[in-house]
C-alpha cells in the first residue's frame, strides 16, 4: 500500500440516534475522511460533538445510516455478518475503561480474541500473547488478574489484547481519560512505540490536547457532527479556523520545540542549531 492510498476511508457517512421524546439527533453528518497508512490521527471536539460516534463508524460498531466505510481497501458497509467479523480482526480498539475480563488472567485477556477466532494452535497462541505482552512491557504480569494491576497497566493489557490479531488499525476511544498525567504519558508512549515499531495506523479520540499535540501527525476538529477543520500538526503556516485547532497547534508547536531541543542536547549541539 502506498502512502497516498488511505487505510480508512469514510465517505459521506451520517449517523442519527432516536431521541426518547421522539425525533432524532444527528450525531455524524455527511462526514468524509481519509486516514493514511501508518499515521497517528487525532479526533478532537467538545463533549457531544460526535467524535466517538465517528470513531465507532470506522469499525461499524455504529452502522452509518448513509455513506460508506472502507478499511484496508475493503468496504465494511458492503460485507455480510461473517465477512465483517473477519474484517474486524484487523481493526483493534481500546476504550476509556479498558473492558478487561475480571476473572481472567492478563495472559487469558490477551488470548481471548485469538481463542474466539480459533485460528491459532496452542504454541502459536502462546507465542503471540507473549510477544504482545512484551511489546507493552507486561510479560511479568501474565499470571496476574486485572484487579492487581494499576490503571496504566490495565490499559496496556487492553492494548496488548487489541494487538493480538495483527491489526492494521488501532482505534482508541479516550484511552487516557481515566489516567493521571504520568500514566497518561506512559500509555501514550506505548502507543507511539507501537506505531513506530509495527506501523499500525492509530486513530485516537481525546480531550487531552497537550498529549495529542505531541502524538499526532494530523487531526480533525469535530463540531456538531461535522469536521470543522483538518490539518497537519507540523504545518504552522495556515491559520487555524477553530479555537480547538489553535489550541492544538499551540501544543504541537511546544512539543516539536521540546523534541528539537532534546535532539540538540542529545547530539551535543547548542539548542536551536537543529532548526537551521
Ligand atoms: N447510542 C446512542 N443513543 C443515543 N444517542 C447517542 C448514542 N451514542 C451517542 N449519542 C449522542 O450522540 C451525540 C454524540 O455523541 P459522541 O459520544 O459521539 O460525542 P463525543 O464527541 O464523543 O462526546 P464526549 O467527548 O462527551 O464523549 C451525543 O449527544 C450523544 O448523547
Amino acid at each position: 500500500m502506498t502512502a497516498s492510498v488511505p487505510v480508512i476511508r469514510v465517505e459521506r457517512a451520517s449517523k442519527a440516534f432516536p431521541l426518547p421524546e421522539g425525533g432524532r439527533f444527528d450525531a455524524v453528518r455527511d462526514v468524509s475522511l481519509d486516514i493514511l497508512p501508518g499515521e497517528i490521527f487525532g479526533l478532537v471536539g467538545r463533549s457531544g460533538a460526535g467524535k466517538s460516534t465517528l470513531l465507532r463508524l470506522m469499525n461499524l460498531l455504529e452502522k452509518p445510516d448513509s455513506g460508506s466505510i472502507s478499511v484496508a481497501g475493503q468496504e465494511l458497509t458492503a460485507l455480510g455478518a461473517r465477512e465483517l467479523r473477519e474484517a474486524r480482526r484487523r481493526i483493534g480498539m481500546i476504550y476509556q475503561h479498558f473492558n478487561l475480563l475480571a476473572n481472567a488472567t492478563v495472559f487469558e485477556n490477551v488470548a481471548f480474541p485469538l481463542r474466539i477466532h480459533g485460528a491459532m494452535n496452542a504454541p502459536r497462541l502462546r507465542a503471540r500473547v507473549t510477544e504482545c505482552l512484551e511489546l507493552v512491557g507486561l510479560l511479568d504480569k501474565a499470571g496476574s488478574y486485572p484487579a492487581r494491576l494499576s490503571v496504566g497497566q490495565k490499559q496496556r493489557v487492553a492494548i496488548a489484547r487489541a494487538l493480538a490479531s495483527y491489526p492494521t488499525v488501532l482505534l482508541c476511544d479516550e484511552p487516557t481519560s481515566a489516567l493521571d498525567p504520568d500514566t497518561t504519558r506512559s500509555v501514550l508512549d506505548t502507543l507511539r512505540d507501537i506505531n513506530a515499531r509495527l506501523g499500525v495506523t492509530i486513530v485516537i479520540v481525546s480531550h487531552e490536547l497537550q498529549a495529542l499535540g505531541s502524538l499526532c501527525q494530523r487531526a480533525a476538529v469535530v463540531e456538531d457532527g461535522r469536521i470543522a477543520e483538518l490539518f497537519d500538526l507540523r504545518d504552522h503556516r495556515e491559520p487555524r479556523k477553530t479555537s480547538l485547532g489553535r489550541e492544538l497547534l499551540y501544543h504541537a508547536t511546544e512539543a516539536h520545540a521540546a523534541e528539537a531541543h532534546a535532539a540538540a542536547v542529545h547530539a551535543g549541539l547548542p539548542p536551536g542549531e537543529l532548526h537551521a
